[in-house]
């Protein structure tokens, strides 16, 4: 991926940053970067997930999803780290791929009952992920999949693949039904863990080729190094710290693409967890271009200046032409493409924001395939990276996550929380119909 950061800077934008402030963070880029390289070198907690590219292992995940490797639809079981990246990546691709993938990250029950219902389960598999293996909603979901296969009289063992911790429940489950499993790499937090098992399983099933997302990936952790003017993914992560330290408390991350409209998603979970701590931390916003110029474009370009807006540029997408018209006033659309017209609306609503002295940053990419998502995954996790050391803050934990598990956990019945006492508690001032 490129990274342009013109529209960011303090010449074009407020807030903006200068070319020569820019200069003086790089000092602390270089630092933070020293960090990165000795944590990667080190397979320290979260700093390996940058290691992925070189460390997962293609054949591993092949083989484990060689019994379902014929299912029309695979029902992926997980919430958070453990499907978004994997849904980033089967949506990006979903042109490629005969299989339908399906998420199940969501405890709606009519929601779930509706794609149990819809669906042949003797012709769909099962990929249950979970890297502590003991999330909820995750395992009361799975329980409740189980339950409609061996209703339908389908062997379930024979459709599942788990992919899991070292040890936990859904290690233990997967051990006594001999299930294939796959573990989640040791030091990789969940939200870092889309280019192992935790993303690729899916990929695999889907058709996609698994060796180009590496490889894509691979290439961008090439250009880490110790300057933000040699490395995108380190250009994104200083000026969006940069920008947030001068007002931009929010960034708006708008794809243009539909098929990048999950990886909007997968970002705000990445860039709000790892980052927003101790009081810092910058708010993701998730839009998509074109449809959110005609809701949101208005509060972006007039509202509050508290924003950054990314764009990603697909690059080219395949065309489909705008037949002619005789409607006079309709003729300028006539012969050209949907995707030209795609093209046109992305570089002037950047001039838009840019003309009323709104800070933006394009991320371009050459196209939506394998080889390029692996770059944009690898490059926003190196990024995050980079601003998490920027901030100072502990990137790779969530406790503020933890609280409302517990919370819930209490509430169920499930052991003796303290946290769950604070439901009690709450403050009412209902105002009733
Ligand atoms: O993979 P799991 O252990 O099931 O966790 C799934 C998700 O749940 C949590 O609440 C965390 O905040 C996320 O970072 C994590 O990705």
């Amino acid at each position: 991926m490129n990274v342009d950061i013109g529209n960011a800077l303090a010449s074009v934008a407020s807030p903006g940053v200068s070319k020569d402030s820019l200069e003086r963070l790089d000092e602390h880029v270089a630092d933070a970067h020293e960090r990165i390289e000795g944590g990667m070198a080190n397979a320290e907690h979260g700093y390996e997930a940058l290691n992925l590219p070189r460390r997962t292992d293609p054949d591993e995940i092949r083989s484990a999803v060689e019994p379902v490797a014929d299912a029309d639809a695979l029902l992926t079981v997980g919430i958070g780290g453990s499907a978004l990246g994997a849904a980033t990546i089967t949506d990006a691709l979903a042109d490629e791929s005969d299989t339908e993938a399906i998420y199940l990250d969501n405890v709606d029950p009519e929601w779930i009952t509706g794609h149990l219902e819809r669906l042949d389960l003797e012709n769909t598999a099962i990929n249950v992920v979970s890297r502590s293996g003991t999330t909820a909603e995750t395992l009361a979901n799975f329980l409740v999949v189980r339950e409609a296969f061996e209703s339908a009289g389908v062997d379930w063992t024979e459709r599942t693949i788990v992919t899991t911790g070292e040890a936990g429940p859904l290690r233990e489950l997967s051990d006594r039904h001999d299930l294939p499993s796959l573990k989640v790499p040791d030091g990789v937090p969940g939200r870092f863990s889309a280019l192992s098992a935790v993303g690729l399983v899916a990929a695999e099933v889907c058709g996609h080729d698994l060796e180009a997302l590496l490889e894509g990936a691979a290439a961008e952790a090439e250009t880490l190094s110790g300057s933000l003017f040699d490395c995108p993914a380190y250009a994104y992560g200083a000026t969006t710290y940069a920008l947030d330290q001068r007002g931009a408390g929010v960034n708006a991350m708008v794809p243009y693409a539909e098929s990048l409209e999950t990886y909007a998603e997968w970002f705000a979970q990445l860039w709000a967890e790892s980052l927003g701590k101790d009081d810092l931390g910058q708010t993701p916003a998730r839009a998509l271009g074109v449809t959110d110029q005609h809701s949101q474009l208005q509060l972006y370009r007039a509202g509050p200046r508290d924003k950054l807006v990314t764009f990603v540029s697909p690059g080219d997408l395949e065309d489909r032409e705008i037949p002619e018209t005789d409607v006079e006033d309709l003729s300028y659309l006539g012969g050209t493409g949907l995707g030209e017209l795609l093209e046109a609306e992305f570089e002037a609503t950047e001039a838009s924001l840019a003309a009323a002295g709104r800070p933006n940053v394009r991320i371009e990419l050459e196209g939506v395939d394998e080889y390029e998502l692996g770059g944009l995954l690898y490059g926003m996790e190196a990024a995050t990276v980079l601003a998490g050391e920027l901030y100072g803050v502990n990137t790779f934990e969530q406790p503020a996550v933890e609280w409302a598990k517990k919370a819930t956990r209490g509430l169920l019945g499930g052991g003796d929380f303290e946290e769950a006492d604070a439901v009690a508690e709450k403050t009412a001032l209902r105002i009733e119909r």
